[in-house]
């Protein structure tokens, strides 16, 4: 996974001290902030993800989060999913899609089109407003007020048609 981009991750969770420090002083309280990701740049994003949701005033984050073939980029979208609800207790905060069923079913998200019912057709340039029922659509952005996550996988097949 490429996470150069990402902002610094260097949230201090043990006082300045490592564990090594830690351990000599005899205090056992380290404090792992994920103890169940031995993959570095996985933690990387996770922990930048947490930092983002501690901020007082919270910008908008927007991240492409690239890596080749089973790098681990669907496991760590599954981790921000179930982070995202229980921080929020809302099912609605958090979205996965992608473009096909098949990549959607992948990741346990659904489609664009599926979540904001949209009825495009296939040879007609139609803007994402006016793509369905215009009533469906402004009940769906209401569903979707809270939401404060929307992942995106295989982003790079959606062309401008749907999100330019
Ligand atoms: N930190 C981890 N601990 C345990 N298993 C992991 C971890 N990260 C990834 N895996 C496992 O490795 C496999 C590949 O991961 P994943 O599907 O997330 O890769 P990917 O980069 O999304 O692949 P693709 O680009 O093909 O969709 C999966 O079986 C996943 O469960």
């Amino acid at each position: 996974m490429e996470t150069g981009a990402l902002p610094n991750t260097n949230r201090d969770w043990n006082g300045g001290k490592t564990k090594e420090d830690l351990e000599k002083s005899n205090d056992n309280h380290y404090i792992d902030p994920l103890p169940f990701i031995r993959n570095e740049e996985q933690c990387a994003v996770i922990t930048a993800y947490l930092e983002h949701l501690l901020e007082e005033q919270p910008s908008e984050l927007r991240w492409c989060v690239t890596g080749i073939t089973g790098t681990g980029k669907n496991y760590v979208m599954k981790i921000l999913h179930g982070i995202t609800m229980l921080w929020t207790a809302n099912a609605m905060s958090s979205i996965i899609t992608a473009p096909t069923g098949a990549a959607a079913g992948n990741v346990g998200g659904s489609t664009l089109d599926r979540l904001g019912k949209f009825k495009r057709l296939a040879t007609e340039d139609v803007s994402l407003s006016k793509s369905g029922n215009e009533s469906e659509f402004a009940q769906q952005q209401t569903l979707l007020q809270n939401t404060i996550l929307l992942q995106i996988d295989e982003g790079f097949m959606y062309g401008k048609r749907l999100l330019g």
